[in-house]
């Protein structure tokens, strides 16, 4: 009974493993296609210090050894993202250049921000979204021209939980190439991140867009992403949880759906 109980669990313990082999070995395999499809020379992501990032920039080093490349991109960024951004890119030996944004974020939602206040057209309560989106553009911005130079992919970091919820800023972190992750929750996610061996400091720290200070993903929206994936599981979910994961994503639904066009003539 003891025996069989023991080998019972060394069996899912192994499925389980396997599992997880193929799952990557789909996603590397994916990648690889896509930079044959696409004739470009490789794959690059934005490393924020954060899991989804970490996950993404582990598979595109598997997938392209010579031709990935990791971009640290603080922001007036606050604590360790950086030093846990740098701890990733170490994790899975990926070349990696890190380019400071502060200074232009100053100087663009500066002007801006005069310009509107000279045409007394400011909207304090939007103020800080918009300054927090203007980070996720300039990152896009920036990665773009990176991918230009090298003839690279922009790779991206949605997961099945934000693409559903809309939880991310169109044509800023929402503006790649591909998306590897959005068929998989941020629970997969993270069982993903053990297997690739992400370090821990990452896993176990609490998703954060990193846009203003102290900001969290659950404290914004409200809810948790252990609710939303038991959600897109076809869990029971109190109610409460289930209206604010429906409103975010009938509000975000643009965003799947991309740019509006008029019926033809
Ligand atoms: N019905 C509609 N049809 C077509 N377009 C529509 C639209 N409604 C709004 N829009 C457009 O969409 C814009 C609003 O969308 P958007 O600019 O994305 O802005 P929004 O969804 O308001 O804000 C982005 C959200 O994503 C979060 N975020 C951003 C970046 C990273 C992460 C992260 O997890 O790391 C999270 C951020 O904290 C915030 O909650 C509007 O300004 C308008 O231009
Ligand atoms: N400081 C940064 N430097 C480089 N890329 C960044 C930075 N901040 C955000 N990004 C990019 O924007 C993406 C979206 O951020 P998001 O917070 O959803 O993912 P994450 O930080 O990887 O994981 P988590 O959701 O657990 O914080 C990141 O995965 C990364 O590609
Ligand atoms: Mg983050």
């Amino acid at each position: 009974m003891v025996r069989a109980n023991k080998q019972g669990i060394k069996g899912i313990a192994k499925k389980g493993m396997n599992q997880m082999e193929d799952k990557v070995k789909h996603l590397v395999d994916w990648l690889q296609a896509k930079v044959a499809e696409a004739k470009v020379d490789g794959l690059l992501v934005g490393i924020s210090g954060g899991i989804d990032s970490a996950v993404v920039a582990h598979l595109i080093k598997k997938a392209m050894p010579d031709h990935s490349l990791g971009v640290m991109m603080p922001c007036k960024s606050e604590g360790d993202d950086l030093v846990h951004a740098q701890a990733v890119a170490a994790s899975c030996d990926i070349d990696s250049l890190t380019i400071d944004l502060s200074e232009t974020h100053d100087v663009l939602f500066g002007t801006i921000n005069e310009t509107l206040e000279k045409a007394d057209l400011v909207n304090v309560e939007q103020t800080r979204l918009a300054d927090a989106n203007l980070r996720a553009r300039l990152r896009m911005s920036t990665l773009y021209t990176v991918a230009t130079n090298h003839r690279y992919l922009v790779v991206g970091t949605d997961n099945l939980a934000e693409w559903h919820t809309g939880y991310f800023t169109k044509y800023g972190d929402g503006g790649v190439d591909i998306a590897p992750l959005v068929h998989l929750t941020k629970g997969e996610v993270r069982e993903m991140a053990r297997y690739l061996g992400v370090p821990d400091t990452v896993i176990d720290k609490k998703p954060s867009a990193g846009l203003w200070e102290g900001q969290t993903d659950e404290n914004e929206m409200g809810t948790t992403y252990d609710m939303i994936d038991r959600y897109l599981k076809g869990e029971s979910i109190p109610e409460k949880d289930r209206k604010i994961i429906d409103a975010m994503h009938q509000r975000s639904q643009h965003k799947r759906d991309g740019i509006g066009f008029p019926p033809a003539f």
